[in-house]
């Protein structure tokens, strides 16, 4: 066996080689590099399970940490949190050991190139999204921390959205692990870097942000919070969800579901009001949340179905009155046979 690779070194393989995991003896042929982040590469590999993503780093600790934080969103609730993990292991080639996890491929659309061809009002349904899922993550007491559009990726159709960078998620209470400028409210100077629900849900207004502003933009001055309620002043997409995010940079919602549901009625209203559109017409993950009752304007099939219980009511009283009177009319039979 060869020595574990120097920490600084970045792992990579070419398309159709194999590597094989050396405790659990599982075989993986390189198909791609799918990319390369702070803790490892990723490639795409052909197992004998089909496709799958392996990430290979030559830091132990941090690969180690990661596959922590898969092995508890496997515990957590739900399907969508984070990728399935399939099997932890190291593999050996020329410069040395890389230890290395196995994951589900996630196969989806960037954020933001998805924003650019759909509309950016898919914006808010994303996030309507994205809040269900770090609801269930916060429960767990767990936060993101790294929030980010590259950090996310859009499957389907039905649309979904997926993350799969777990490398700065961290136990609720803890020092935030890894975070990104633009998303992080430090550097915005509107809060700590406490693992907090609130520190998610300032990222998540800055993914919308962001949603509007795809190059980004940088602090400036003193008054950071003006800056950014300006920017969403200027942008006609991001108007109407100007007092979530405002609340949402301020920290002044304490959980995740307090947003989705404003954002969910914001949605709604906007649709209903432009559109004249009924609820039914919202795309399916928003129309089955529970608190996805929105107020629906009368339809052509609600006014028929008024008009045919009123016919109903109506001949039912014509009923009531028949009967009484032929009631009566037996009565004063009997009392005429009575007297004669
Ligand atoms: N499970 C997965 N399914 C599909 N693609 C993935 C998966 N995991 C990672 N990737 C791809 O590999 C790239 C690198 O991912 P990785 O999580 O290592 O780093 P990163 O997010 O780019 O960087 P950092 O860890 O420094 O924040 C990602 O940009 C993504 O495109």
């Amino acid at each position: 066996m060869r020595d574990p690779v120097s920490k600084k070194q970045a792992c990579s393989l070419s398309p159709g080689e194999t590597v094989i995991g050396r405790w659990h003896g599982n075989r993986y042929s390189i198909v791609k590099e799918l990319g390369r982040g702070a803790t490892g590469t990723v490639f795409l590999v052909r197992s004998e399970k089909g496709l799958a993503a392996l990430k290979a780093g030559s830091d132990a600790m941090s690969i180690t940490s990661e596959v922590n934080v898969l092995q508890h969103f496997s515990k957590v609730q739900g399907e969508y949190l984070g990728p399935s993990l399939f099997d932890v292991d190291d593999f050996t080639v020329k410069e040395g050991t890389y230890p290395f996890y196995v994951m589900e491929y996630i196969e989806g659309e960037e954020v933001i190139p998805l924003l650019r061809n759909k509309g950016e009002e898919w914006a808010g349904i994303l996030a309507v999204q994205l809040l269900g899922d770090l609801d269930r993550l916060h429960q767990a007491g767990w936060i993101f921390g790294d929030l980010k559009p590259e950090n996310l990726l859009i499957t389907g159709p039905p649309i979904r959205v997926r993350w799969f960078d777990v490398g700065g998620t961290t136990r609720t209470g803890r020092a935030i692990k890894e975070f990104t400028e633009f998303f992080d409210r430090g550097y915005w100077g509107l809060g700590g870097r406490k693992a907090d629900p609130g520190y998610d849900l300032f990222a998540v207004a800055m993914i919308l942000i962001n949603s509007a502003y795809p190059s980004r933009f940088e602090r400036a001055g003193n008054d950071n919070l003006a800056l950014l309620i300006k920017k969403v002043a200027e942008k006609p997409s991001l108007i109407r969800f100007e007092r979530i995010i405002n609340r949402a940079l301020t920290g002044q919602y304490r959980e995740a579901m307090e947003m989705r549901r404003d954002l969910m009625e914001e949605i709604g209203s906007s649709s209903g009001s432009k559109r004249r559109e009924p609820p039914q017409r919202m795309p399916a993950f928003i129309r089955s949340s529970p608190s996805a009752s929105l107020p629906a304007a009368p339809t052509r099939k609600a006014h028929k179905k008024e008009r045919r219980t009123l016919r109903k009511r109506s001949s039912g009283l014509i009923e009531t009155v028949l009967v009484a009177a032929f009631l009566l009319l037996g009565y004063a039979l009997y009392l005429f046979v009575q007297i004669m």
